[in-house]
């Protein structure tokens, strides 16, 4: 799927339309699903019972076809087309706009960058706030009079209702007293992150743009299948930044640094040229290794997971709710969806009863 550097692929007349009718049906079918309440689908138990993958493989007959919905479903889940199922890919392209929107960058989602970081956006939020960093919370105990926090460090913090905003899978690592019903514990145990690495390399100039290049690449070939110009715009330096995902990326971390490094910067060559092999620096970032995150960009769902588990998903248990990027109905996965799930969680407690008795442990 790829030529000379900077070529954008010749794509064949049945390339072409295989991919076009590829992705008409594959819209259809996702407007068909709720994203609210994927397990409602009427065929809900036929697009859970089967992994993107087989519907790609069934559905698209060209290389170039199968290639774009292999290479789309990494850059948006940071998985393998064979971790997902139907039902989830679907349910996440129809919340999210559709699967173009996800995957461009000209009036799509991968349009805008932050200056400064993702991290400016939290750090600003929190500004007049009473935000406490370093204290992990380590278990949640709830009775009747209300609920009590305790943090590794020991510290007790009593509230009427407490809100748990951190992905499923890290919840469920969290001590909860009484135990989260099974339902609820089963699904936070079949919520995997994704795995995403992201490679940096800066040079003395971003000189791939004097070949008219703009530093985005897609290639079927990895380990890196994406890459974007990262460069700051003020400063005379040049970054590109190469992502590694899903089984791309659960391969290519076992090798050596310089291994790795080395199959990197190779990628970087074959679209902008010899020059790409000499960075003055070149710096990894592995998010499964990160203790708060492992792994992104969100959960995914595995087959039968929607279906079975899906409905205890949101809901409250007893004073301990829900918020985050993944209970989100629209842009699940995003920025975006975790606000919105906070004012939904926001609006959820404020309607819910208040106790009757003193917070506990006050
Ligand atoms: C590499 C990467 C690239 C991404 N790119 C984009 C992008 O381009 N656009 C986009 O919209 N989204 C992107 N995302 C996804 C985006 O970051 C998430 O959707 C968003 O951060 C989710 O917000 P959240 O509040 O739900 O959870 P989080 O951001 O995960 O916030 C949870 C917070 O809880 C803290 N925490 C965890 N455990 C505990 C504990 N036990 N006690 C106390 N605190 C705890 C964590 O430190 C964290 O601060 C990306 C994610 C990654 C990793």
């Amino acid at each position: 799927m790829e030529g000379r550097k900077g070529a954008v692929p010749g794509l064949g007349p049945f390339a072409l339309t295989d991919l076009a009718q590829g992705m008409s049906r594959f819209g259809r079918l996702a407007r068909s699903v709720d994203p609210a309440r994927p397990w409602a689908h009427p065929r809900a138990d036929v697009l859970d019972g089967q992994t993107f993958r087989t519907w790609v493989r069934r559905t698209l007959r060209t290389r170039s076809g199968r290639a774009y919905f292999d290479i789309a479903t990494e850059a948006v889940f940071a998985a393998d087309a064979s971790d997902i199922s139907l039902l989830h890919a679907l349910c996440y392209a129809v919340g999210n706009g559709d699967l173009e929107t996800l995957v461009a960058v000209d009036h799509g989602a991968q349009q805008d960058r932050v200056v400064g970081g993702s991290v400016v956006v939290a750090e600003r939020l929190a500004e007049g706030l009473d935000v406490r960093l370093g204290d992990p919370v380590a278990s949640i105990t709830q009775d009747r009079a209300g609920v009590t926090v305790r943090t590794r460090s020991g510290r007790e913090h009593a509230a009427d209702r407490v809100v748990v905003a951190i992905p499923p899978t890290l919840a469920g690592r969290l001590v909860d007293d009484p135990p989260l019903p099974a339902a609820r514990d089963q699904l936070t145990q079949r919520l995997p992150a994704g795995t995403v690495v992201k490679a940096f390399a800066a040079y003395p100039t971003p000189f791939w743009r004097e070949d008219g290049l703009n530093g985005q690449a897609a290639s079927d070939r990895g380990p890196v299948k994406v890459t974007f110009d990262v460069s700051p715009s003020e400063a005379e330096v040049g970054v590109l930044l190469g992502f590694v995902e899903g089984g791309e990326a659960l391969r290519w971390q076992r090798l050596s640094e310089a291994e790795r490094r080395r199959q990197v910067l190779g990628c970087f060559v074959r679209h902008f040229g010899e020059q790409a092999a000499h960075p003055t620096s070149y710096v990894e970032k592995n998010w499964s290794e990160e203790e708060f995150t492992r792994g992104c960009y969100g959960a995914h769902f595995a087959p039968g997971v929607w279906t079975a588990f899906g409905e205890s998903l949101r809901p409250p248990v007893g004073r301990v709710h829900w918020a985050g990027s993944e209970y989100a109905v629209e842009w699940s996965g995003y920025m975006e969806g975790a606000v919105r799930s906070g004012r939904a969680t926001a609006r959820e407690v404020l309607d819910a009863p208040r106790s009757s008795g003193p917070p506990h442990g006050a």
